[in-house]
């Protein structure tokens, strides 16, 4: 039986929707474990394998991490890693006012997942996209940006579109999908 995999993170919503999305029949047993990891600058993919990288050095095994980034194309995909400081000081008003001097308003969630066997294995990253547009905020507060995100085709924002919904076309889904495989293959 391969080992647990330490699910390192510090926001809850992201755990409930990797349970929801993952589902019952994923083949390994996923150990959530709440810390909340130093993000370096940088690159995205970089960010990710150090944050990844951090979290085998504490945990000591298998782990997953997971960073999302939400990118203006007006802004050549600033915020980006930065959203979640963008997001605590300007709220999801000040995020779509950011644009207020842009005709594009369209922007891209990315959600990137690393993982690690162990602390000096190299980290193999999954990722997932998902274009929309930011719209002035609209629907449920519960989770970080999703009031001003309304994905591309949709007339909602992913705050006021079921979680279900949500989950069968977001950035984490699209990653989790390129996750179950690897993991389904049989990689360990
Ligand atoms: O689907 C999402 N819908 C709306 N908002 C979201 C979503 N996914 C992440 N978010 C927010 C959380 C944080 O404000 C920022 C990402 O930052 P990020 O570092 O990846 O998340 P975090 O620090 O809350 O958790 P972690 O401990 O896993 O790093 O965007
Ligand atoms: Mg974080």
């Amino acid at each position: 039986m391969a080992r647990p995999i330490s699910f390192v993170t510090g926001n809850a919503k992201k755990l409930e929707e990797v349970r929801a999305i993952l589902g019952p029949k994923f083949p390994r047993e996923l150990l959530p474990v709440k810390l909340d990891l130093p993000e370096l600058q940088g690159e995205m993919d970089d960010i990710c394998r150090k944050k990844c990288l951090e979290a085998a050095r504490r945990v000591k095994g298998p782990v997953l991490v997971e960073d999302t980034c939400l990118c203006f194309n007006s802004l050549k995909g600033l915020p980006g890693p930065y959203i979640k400081w963008f997001l605590e000081k300007l709220e999801p008003e000040g995020l779509h006012k950011l644009l207020d001097g842009w005709e594009d308003k369209s922007a891209e969630a990315v959600c990137t997942f690393a993982y690690a066997p162990d602390e000096n294995a190299e980290v193999i990253l999954f990722q997932g996209r998902t274009l929309g547009d930011i719209v002035y905020p609209r629907g449920c507060r519960d989770f970080g940006w999703d009031p001003i995100f309304q994905p591309k085709g949709y007339d909602k924002t992913y705050a006021e579109l079921p979680k279900e919904k949500k989950n069968e076309i977001s950035h984490r889904f699209r990653a989790l999908d390129k996750l179950r495989d690897y993991f389904v293959a049989g990689n360990q």
